[in-house]
């Protein structure tokens, strides 16, 4: 039997970055003051892998969490991905083209949303913006007002295309944004923490509306997020980076199966215990591969789901009279990503200096 073999729409292979900044110097900058001396010496420069050889695939109609602690190197990959910054090296193939040969030819066919920037015009009311930008793309008219009336069935649009972008609330305008990124009907849409700061009926309306151009076009989403609700309501591939290098690359279920499996015991700790999380820390130190941490004013023990050490625990912590209250619960995608970017720390450091 003959098996079709998956073609994936991006391919990225050995990719890095590297940021590259002056070193400050005060003796130097001294000297460089007199300008035959700015001439001759040399600046020191200071290097940051922030991607440090990444390599993956996606899949048409993948909605992909790009995940990890701050500082990770996710949006600095999302603009390697989408040509806003020339890779250091390594290469990004979609569909089978070179991005960077064909670039012109790629970010036609793909929407962008970065969240601190716009695509749409300040001053101008919300729908002369997908007019300018339906002319950019050369959407055929019929084609437009069609999806004009479809963006309205899902999220209930019209309301806001006569009001200036500038008066949008921040989530009305995120919601703006997403949908100009796909008017033109790109088969990628790469959104950069699409939901920060956002309350929860407007992520609700964005997470509608990114699964519903998924489900319907098959369109591909590459979504950088902290907010553990778009990882668990639209990714079925995660891919986790720390310190610009790949944690973890495979299915949402597979992450959850590996990371997720958890039990959280969480006290609230008696007055009596002074220094609640070291002691309680020791009490429990014959026990394995349990992470023990402080959230709020709650101690939260954190273990196996099938651990035979969870009545165990209990007990000793009854014994010694440690909390006032206590809940038992599985752990959270939240309770399971919290700790895991604690230990990872996230961000490289500049570490290499050299002269030129
Ligand atoms: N323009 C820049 N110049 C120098 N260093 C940069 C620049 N942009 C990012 N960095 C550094 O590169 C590393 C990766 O940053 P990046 O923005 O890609 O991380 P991130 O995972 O997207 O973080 P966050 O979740 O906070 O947005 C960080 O150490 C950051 O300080």
């Amino acid at each position: 039997m003959r098996c079709a073999k998956i073609m994936s729409e991006i391919t990225v292979k050995n990719l890095e970055y590297i940021y590259k900044r002056v070193k400050n110097n005060n003796h130097k900058s001294l000297l460089r003051s007199i300008p035959i001396l700015n001439l001759v010496l040399k600046r020191d420069f200071e290097k940051l892998k922030a991607v440090d050889n990444i390599s993956f695939n996606i899949n048409k109609g993948d909605v992909v969490a790009f995940i990890g602690p701050n500082g990770a190197g996710k949006s600095t990959t999302i603009k390697m991905l989408t040509g806003l910054l020339e890779p250091t090296s390594g290469e990004i193939s979609i569909n089978g083209f070179n991005l960077q040969k064909e670039k012109n030819k790629y970010l036609k066919n793909i929407g962008v949303v970065f969240g601190q920037r716009t695509q749409l015009w300040w001053e101008l009311p919300v729908m002369d913006s997908f007019n300018l930008l339906k002319d950019i793309y050369e959407v055929d008219e019929q084609e437009f007002k069609d999806r004009m009336k479809w963006y309205n069935e899902i999220v209930n649009i019209n309301k806001l295309l006569d009001i200036p972008v500038k008066n949008l609330s921040l989530g009305q305008r995120m919601l703006c944004e997403i949908l100009a990124s796909f008017l033109h009907k790109p088969s990628i849409i790469f959104l950069d923490e699409p939901t920060i700061g956002l309350d929860v009926s407007i992520k609700n309306k964005i997470r509608k509306f990114i699964t519903v151009i998924n489900k319907t076009y098959k369109t591909t989403i590459v979504i950088t997020t902290h907010d553990s609700g778009d990882i668990e309501k639209l990714a079925n591939k995660v891919i986790l980076i720390n310190k610009g290098s790949i944690a973890y690359d495979g299915t949402f279920l597979d992450f959850m199966k590996m990371y997720g499996n958890k039990k959280i015991i969480q006290i609230k700790p008696t007055f009596k215990l002074s220094n609640g999380l070291e002691e309680i820390k020791k009490m429990l130190s014959s026990f394995r591969n349990i992470d023990i941490y402080v959230e709020s004013d709650w101690i939260i023990i954190k273990l196996d789901q099938n651990s035979d050490n969870i009545s165990k625990i209990i007990s000793i912590l009854q014994l010694n009279k440690t909390f006032d209250d206590i809940i038992i619960k599985p752990a959270t995608l939240e309770e399971v990503l919290v700790p895991m970017y604690y230990n990872y720390g996230g961000e490289k450091q500049y570490d290499k200096t050299e002269n030129s």
